[in-house]
């Protein structure tokens, strides 16, 4: 099938390299030409593992190509949406200018029978819009919505082997559907379940799973709380809670909480989008995780003036861990990056180092000092604190840091350290929901 892919970010790149590898031939538009040139290069402008040999091996088939010019839809029959849909600037709520930017663009090269597939994250009511949009244009081109569920860190993974596809259509349009079947062909043989509904579920389906991974990840962090309030531990008792298989152990480690380019914006855009629909408990349900999530930089913060004795000024601050999460360069609403702010903001002096994300950590705040190893961030200091949990910061022993630092005090903010190895080596440990 000839397919264009519009927008090729963190969801789009990933989108039209692996359609392009399971045999159809794809064109991906990026309004940002450097970008879409890098693509076409085969160097991804973000870090994703597997993505840049995967793109390199689709690239070489002569089935994908990257560019900046619009017109270059023309000619594709399916057209997948994948632009950004930011918080607003000014309040909750999803900043739709991009997507409605890249519709008025694709508008004039629409033949009738195209379908075009809306994969970025929206507030329910969005593919409706659109889909009046087209008619009034006098398009005979039809909507659906394919909302997508890659993590970032397993995007390829995640996107050739998904846990399910879901389909958002018009009523009776079982075309949308015959197409989309056509487009996910080999991810379907092997095994993926399909999940069809009308537009609204589909749109739907998105947030509330992403509402779900939060509000887990808040209760947990409020369970911290609670552990510290009465002297308990959260990694013993997510462990426990965790075998229960209704419960699950995943997305129940506790912390510095959650951030990203979509958890903390897609919540507030579903409250937003909720209140306007005048169902207030689920406003209320997100703020409330919203609250507890935001908290827990808070709480670092605290921890890491008590391992201080309460002096931050003046303190040196080592922070491994920039990117939301491991395995990702992305430090959109990073925690580690809020702490280290924050930190920075009450007197201290920070170094922040991270594997992948230091550029866009140095691109994203000018005043931070962003070093590029462990060794140059712990040289000196007060505190060393472990907000992102790659791998080789998880691996750390107390000797590698040891004679690095002036004082041995250690925040783990992803509990991810063994307190007692530390403390037997005479650090000082601290880490959300235990003592
Ligand atoms: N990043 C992720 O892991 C996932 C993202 N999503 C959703 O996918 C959407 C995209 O997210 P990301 O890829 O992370 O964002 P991103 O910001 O990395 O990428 C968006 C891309 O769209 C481009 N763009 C903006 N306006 C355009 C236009 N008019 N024409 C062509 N290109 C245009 C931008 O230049 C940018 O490269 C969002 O709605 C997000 O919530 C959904 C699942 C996973
Ligand atoms: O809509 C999206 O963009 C994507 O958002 C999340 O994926 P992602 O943001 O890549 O990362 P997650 O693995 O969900 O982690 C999100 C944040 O939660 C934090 N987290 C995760 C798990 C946990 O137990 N505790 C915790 O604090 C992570 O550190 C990270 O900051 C969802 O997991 C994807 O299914 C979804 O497609």
């Amino acid at each position: 099938m000839l397919i264009s892919v519009i927008g090729c970010g963190y969801l789009g790149a990933v989108h039209a390299t692996c359609l392009a590898h399971l045999g159809h031939t794809v064109v991906g538009i990026d309004s940002d030409r450097e970008l879409a040139a890098r693509l076409d290069a085969g160097r991804p402008s973000f870090y994703e593992p597997g993505l840049e040999s995967l793109l390199t091996e689709t690239l070489a088939t002569g089935r994908l190509r990257f560019t900046g010019d619009p017109a270059a839809v023309a000619g594709s029959s399916v057209h997948f949406l994948c632009v950004g849909t930011p918080q607003l600037p000014d309040r909750p709520g999803a900043d739709l200018s991009a997507l409605d930017a890249a519709v008025g663009a694709l508008l004039p090269y629409l033949r009738d029978g195209d379908l075009v597939v809306g994969k970025s994250t929206v507030p329910v009511g969005t593919a409706e819009r659109l889909a009046d949009r087209f008619a009034a244009a006098g398009s005979g081109a039809a909507v659906a919505w394919n909302p997508e569920f890659l993590r970032e860190g397993h995007a390829v993974a995640d996107t050739l082997r998904p846990d399910r596809l879901v389909y958002g259509s018009g009523t009776g349009d079982e075309r949308a559907v015959a197409i989309l079947n056509e487009v996910y062909a080999p991810v379907i043989a092997a095994g993926t379940p399909v999940i069809s509904a009308d537009l609204a579920t589909a749109e739907l389906v998105k947030v509330a799973a992403n509402s779900f991974l939060a509000t887990k990840i808040s209760f947990i962090n409020a369970m911290a709380e609670m552990c510290e309030a009465a002297g308990a531990d959260v990694t013993v008792l997510a462990d426990a809670i965790g075998r229960d298989v209704r419960i699950g152990r995943q997305f129940l480690n506790a912390g510095v909480g959650f951030g990203g380019g979509c958890l903390p914006k897609d919540i507030r855009a579903f409250g937003a989008r909720a209140a306007e629909l005048g169902v207030d408990r689920v406003a209320g349900l997100l703020d409330q995780v919203d609250r507890i999530n935001l908290g827990r930089r808070d709480r670092i913060v605290d921890l890491t003036a008590e391992v201080c004795a309460g002096d931050l000024v003046g303190a040196r601050i080592a922070v491994l861990g920039a990117s939301f999460k491991p395995d990702s360069d992305d430090v959109r609403d990073s925690p580690a990056l809020a702490v280290a702010l924050d930190l920075q903001r009450r007197g201290a002096h920070v170094r922040v180092t991270d594997p992948q994300a230091a550029d866009n950590a140095r691109k994203r705040s000018a005043d931070l000092t962003v070093v590029d190893s462990v060794t140059e961030a712990a040289d000196g200091a007060d505190a060393v604190l472990l907000l992102t949990e790659w791998r080789e910061y998880r691996e750390l022993r107390p000797a590698d840091l040891a004679g690095l630092v002036r004082h041995r005090r250690i925040v783990d903010g992803r509990n991810v350290l063994d307190p007692g190895r530390w403390r037997a080596s005479g650090w000082s440990y601290r880490a959300p929901g235990r003592l």
